[in-house]
């Protein structure tokens, strides 16, 4: 599915999805996939600067003074770029895209602290979506029993077969933003149900997500020796990200 924002900054493009992120620097990124199939034409933006999109994901500035495009092609970074508000910019980018997503569904997807609650509820209000997460959708399958204990009484194979089934049923519904439990990457048949919408991957650095699971003492519960062994499965997932979003086309914002 593409949508066209041509009017959106005078930027004649036509993308997949996006999203602004702000990077700690100030500046903003906006990331979009682009499928291997898409023959997309060179974009001249609001700059008069023609961009190739040759990469299957691209990070564009919106709204910056100017940019330059970096080494790898990969990122486009602002200079002099007057820092927007994040949820204003969410609010701005969600009222631009809502009405071509055809009430596809939104999976965030990322490390357990990446926000994808905290995002995702912003998102869904925006959107004038429901905001759902597939950890308290696979509780609500086991007649309430919270993620630890089902770790705990069933074991991960059991949890990962019920967040596949809970990934099932939302294949076919519309409407909804789903933060997804930080271990669905880990099952390639769930990104063949993500694929029914639009999988946007929050690619927080570990160094990020540590002090954030610090913070609020998050339960690790794939890796309760924390520390070292919470870092080595971390270090797994993102290669997983990395390849998923390599595969499937996964937005990916940093
Ligand atoms: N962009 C952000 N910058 C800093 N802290 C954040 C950000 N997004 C979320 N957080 C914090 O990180 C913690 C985890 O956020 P949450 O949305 O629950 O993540 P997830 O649902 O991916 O586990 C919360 O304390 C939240 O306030
Ligand atoms: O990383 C993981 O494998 C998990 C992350 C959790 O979700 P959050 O990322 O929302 O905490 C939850 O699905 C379960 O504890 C497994």
């Amino acid at each position: 599915m593409t949508v066209n924002v041509g009017h959106l900054q005078n930027l004649s493009i036509r993308i997949d999805s996006g999203m602004f992120v702000r990077k700690p620097s100030g500046s903003v990124r906006f990331l979009l996939p682009i499928s291997k199939q898409q023959k997309l034409p060179p974009v001249v933006s609001a700059f008069q600067q023609p961009l190739r999109l040759s990469n299957r994901c691209r990070t564009i500035s919106v709204g910056a003074s100017c940019y330059r495009e970096n080494i790898s092609g990969l990122a486009l970074e602002t200079e002099n770029f007057h820092p927007f508000d994040k949820d204003l910019l969410l609010k701005n980018k969600s009222q631009e895209v809502q009405p071509h997503l055809n009430g596809k569904c939104i999976y965030l997807v990322g490390m357990m602290g990446s926000g994808k609650t905290t995002i995702g509820k912003i998102l869904a209000k925006e959107l004038s979506y429901a905001f759902s997460d597939s950890d308290t959708l696979v509780e609500q399958e086991v007649g309430g029993t919270s993620v630890a204990e089902i770790f705990k009484l069933y074991g991960e194979d059991f949890f990962r077969d019920k967040e596949t089934e809970v990934l099932r049923k939302l294949s076919s519904m519309h409407g909804f933003v789903i933060s997804t439990g930080g271990g669905i990457v880990v099952r390639p048949i769930n990104w063949k149900y993500m694929q029914n919408g639009i999988s946007i991957w929050l690619d927080v650095p570990l160094e990020a997500l540590a002090k954030r699971i610090a913070a609020v003492g998050f339960q690790t519960i794939v890796n309760s020796s924390g520390g070292e062994g919470r870092c080595i499965y971390q270090r797994q997932c993102q290669s997983l990200f990395r390849k998923s979003c390599s595969q499937t086309g996964f937005v990916r914002c940093m």
